[in-house]
């Protein structure tokens, strides 16, 4: 069995680490910074008996865990590294996959499953599974020495739950590689965002990110848009124009919406997929492409297949890597994390200064199910800049913003069954569901007493003190 060797520059993580081992029963080692780790490990020469399995901090003094990550995957016979941080969910987790890690784990972690991982990846020569570099062959010309590319903030997806920090490890590993990659996911998701991450991520980065929006281009101007035409090739065709493919050369293409391209139109895209040129419109030669392709679609592909829309060898030269994105309801708890982002964005651009969001607010957040996902929530952001008088969104002015009245709608025990669907909010569900009909009530109750809260207690069947308490507890102020 090889050693796991243990890196971070904090003593209570490496204890807890350290147990983890023994719990697995796995021998370890452990290093405070890159440069004790460099020593450990070149002492085993990574030899039978030697390190099988780094569990690598990024943030150490001296060098940082990337830089040791970059120079252990190019060893020939590499350990696996698994990279644990708490930093910057998106950045971390897609440069650790880039720069070839097994596996990303977010602090804090969730230690049965560092467990499994130690226990998996710790195995001897006998067992042996692929070595990440096996799995997924570095592309050419990335250079490992590179520091990580900074993503500009605008490009950076926000979201720190388990099913968005498996996005974000997809991002990294495709990056490095030149695999068509087919984005799948509800309208409203950040399917063309993740589309630019795996741009930015590749070693096309400085080549351009071309979209074509399948959904938007008239049928008939489509093969043109996309492979270009000759002057006077139809009427209309007034001036020779590129197509996107070659607008795109040296870069990344992004078919949006790749459901709604017409079935016939299909056969001549899985050409030029398969042999890697296109014909222009009225040209007479066929023209090189050079360009990673990333599709997406918010439809269910498989199903348009069966039921004949989409050809079935199109589907399979797209889909090489399928990535799905999950539903803003099925992202634990980031849809406040996302409001508080907007609040203070849309705040700066709009007013000069950054709106906060009531802890009141959160419950309605979580029990929302948001079926226009991160674009609607962007709406309903706007409209409270719109319509909001203060600096603070809370429950009562967010619940006049969402579709006419969730409980009502619904029912409360929609919302109840929502909120257990939902990701578990701070302080617990059971709380959550009492706060999100508490909050409403009580700002229901000062609605109706003009803010008069003696009446509002009295309408309440509480007293002063009790209702003043829960409103503190509720984060709701007075008015
Ligand atoms: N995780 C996220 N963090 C920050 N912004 C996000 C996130 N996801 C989506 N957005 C934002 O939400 C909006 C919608 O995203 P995007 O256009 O990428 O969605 P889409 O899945 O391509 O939608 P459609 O299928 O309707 O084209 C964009 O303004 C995008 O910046």
């Amino acid at each position: 069995m090889r050693k796991v060797l243990i890196v971070d520059d904090e003593p209570s993580v490496r204890f807890v680490l350290a147990r983890t081992c023994e719990r697995a029963g796995v021998p370890f080692e452990e290093a405070g910074s890159a440069e004790e780790a460099r020593e450990k490990l070149g002492h085993d020469g990574l030899a039978q008996d030697g390190v099988g399995l780094v569990l690598l901090d990024v943030r150490l003094p001296g060098d940082d865990g990337f830089k040791l990550l970059g120079e252990l995957s190019q060893r020939p016979d590499s350990p696996f590294v698994v990279v644990m941080t708490a930093e910057d969910t998106m950045r971390s987790a897609v440069e650790a996959m880039k720069r070839g890690a097994a596996d990303y784990l977010g602090k804090p972690f969730d230690l049965g499953r560092v467990e499994r991982i130690v226990r998996d990846l710790s195995v001897g020569p006998e067992g042996e599974a692929p070595r990440p570099a096996e799995a997924a062959p570095r592309s050419a010309g990335q250079a490992d020495e590179e520091g990580p590319q900074p993503l500009a903030l605008g490009d950076m997806l926000i979201g720190r739950s388990p099913a968005m920090v498996e996005v974000y490890k997809e991002i990294g590993r495709v990056a490095r590689t030149e695999m068509t990659v087919l984005l799948m996911g509800e309208s409203g998701t950040g399917k063309e965002l993740v589309a630019r991450a795996i741009h930015v991520n590749s070693a096309r980065a400085r080549g351009p990110f071309v979209t074509v929006n399948m959904a938007a281009i008239p049928r008939d101007l489509m093969e043109s848009e996309l492979y270009g035409h000759e002057k006077g090739s139809f009427t209309g065709a007034v001036e020779r124009r590129p197509g996107k493919f070659e607008l795109a050369s040296g870069g990344t293409l992004f078919l949006d919406e790749i459901g709604e391209m017409p079935i016939e139109l299909q056969a001549k895209l899985l050409r030029v997929l398969q042999e890697r040129e296109v014909d222009r419109v009225g040209g007479s030669r066929p023209l090189p492409v050079d360009v990673r392709i990333v599709a997406a679609t918010n439809a269910d592909l498989a199903r348009s297949v069966e039921e004949g829309r989409f050809r079935r060898d199109l589907y399979y030269r797209l889909a090489v890597v399928p990535v799905r994105l999950p539903p803003l309801r099925e992202r634990e708890g980031d849809v406040v994390l996302l409001a508080r982002h907007y609040l203070g964005k849309y705040g700066e651009q709009f007013r000069g200064r950054p709106l906060t969001l009531g802890k009141d607010a959160e419950p309605l957040l979580l029990a929302h199910p948001w079926p226009g996902n991160v674009r609607e929530l962007q709406n309903v952001i706007q409209r409270a800049l719109l319509k909001l008088p203060g600096a603070r969104l809370g429950a009562r002015e967010l619940s006049a913003l969402l579709p006419a009245g969730t409980v009502a709608d619904r029912g409360l025990t929609g919302l109840v069954e929502q909120l257990l669907d939902a990701g578990a909010p701070e302080g617990g569900r059971h709380a959550a569901a009492i706060a999100a009909v508490e909050a409403p009530l009580i700002a229901a109750a000062l609605a109706r007493t003009k803010g008069n809260q003696l009446r509002a207690a009295e309408l309440l069947g509480m007293n002063r003190n009790t209702l003043r308490e829960r409103m503190r507890a509720l984060g709701m102020k007075a008015r």
